[in-house]
C-alpha cells in the first residue's frame, strides 16, 4: 500500500498492490498494522456499500457530528465516481475547502477520509458502487450534511446532477460556519 498526501491534511489516497496472474488479480484492501505505521489508528466498526444505478447520481456531503465523528476508507468496487471531501474541522487551514478524486473499479485506489471531513460523490457510470469502512457506528442523530451547491464551499461538479435525494438538497446553508472541534 502506498499512501499519498492530498491537499486536505490527514486525507490520503492509497494505492493498492495487486497480485496479478492469468486468472486476474488479488489485492489486500485494508491492513490495520499498515495504517498504524502511517500514523492512522483505524479500527473497523462498520462496513457499508452504496450501489448507484444511474450515472450522475450524487450522494453527500455527509459526516457525523462529534462525538460520533467517523473516519472512512472508501473503495470504488464497480463503475467510476468523482469523489469529494470537504474539510469541516475547526481551526483547519483548509476549513470549507473541498478536494476531488477520480475513483474507479480499475484504478485499485482507496481514499482515507479522517474525522471531521464530509464525503460525497458523483457517479460517472451506471452501476457504480462504493464500499466504505467506518471506524464509528452509524448514529442517526449525529448525521450532518452540506448541500453540494452551498455558496460557502468550493465544490465544482464535472457534470450536472441527474439523481439526488431530497435529504441531500435540503440541508441548511453553512453561513458563518466555524467548524467542528474534532
Ligand atoms: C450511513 C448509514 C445509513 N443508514 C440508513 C439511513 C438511511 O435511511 C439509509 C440511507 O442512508 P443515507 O441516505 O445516508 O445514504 P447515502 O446517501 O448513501 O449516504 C452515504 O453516502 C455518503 C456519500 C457517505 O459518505 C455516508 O457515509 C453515507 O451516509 O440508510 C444506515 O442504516 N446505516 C448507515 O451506516
Amino acid at each position: 500500500m502506498k499512501f499519498t498526501k492530498t491537499d486536505i491534511p490527514g486525507c490520503f489516497l492509497i494505492e493498492l498492490s495487486a497480485f496479478r496472474d492469468e486468472r486476474g488479480w488479488f489485492s489486500r484492501l485494508f491492513c490495520q498494522d499498515t495504517f498504524l505505521k502511517e500514523g492512522i489508528d483505524f479500527q473497523v466498526r462498520q462496513i457499508n456499500q452504496s450501489m448507484n444505478k444511474e450515472r450522475h447520481t450524487f450522494r453527500g456531503m455527509h459526516m457525523q457530528r462529534p462525538p460520533f465523528s467517523e473516519g472512512k476508507i472508501v473503495r470504488c468496487v464497480s463503475g467510476a465516481v468523482q469523489d469529494f471531501v470537504l474539510d469541516l474541522r475547526l481551526g483547519s487551514p483548509t476549513l470549507l475547502k473541498t478536494s476531488s478524486f477520480h475513483l474507479s473499479e480499475n484504478d485499485e485506489k482507496l481514499l482515507y477520509i479522517p474525522k471531521g471531513i464530509a464525503h460525497g460523490f458523483l457517479t460517472l457510470e451506471e452501476s457504480s458502487s462504493l464500499t466504505y469502512l467506518h471506524d464509528t457506528n452509524y448514529v442517526p442523530e449525529a448525521e450532518f450534511g452540506v448541500r453540494f451547491d452551498d455558496p460557502a464551499i468550493d465544490l465544482i461538479l464535472p457534470y450536472a446532477i441527474r439523481n439526488i435525494s431530497e435529504k441531500d438538497v435540503s440541508y441548511p446553508l453553512l453561513s458563518d460556519f466555524k467548524g467542528f472541534k474534532i
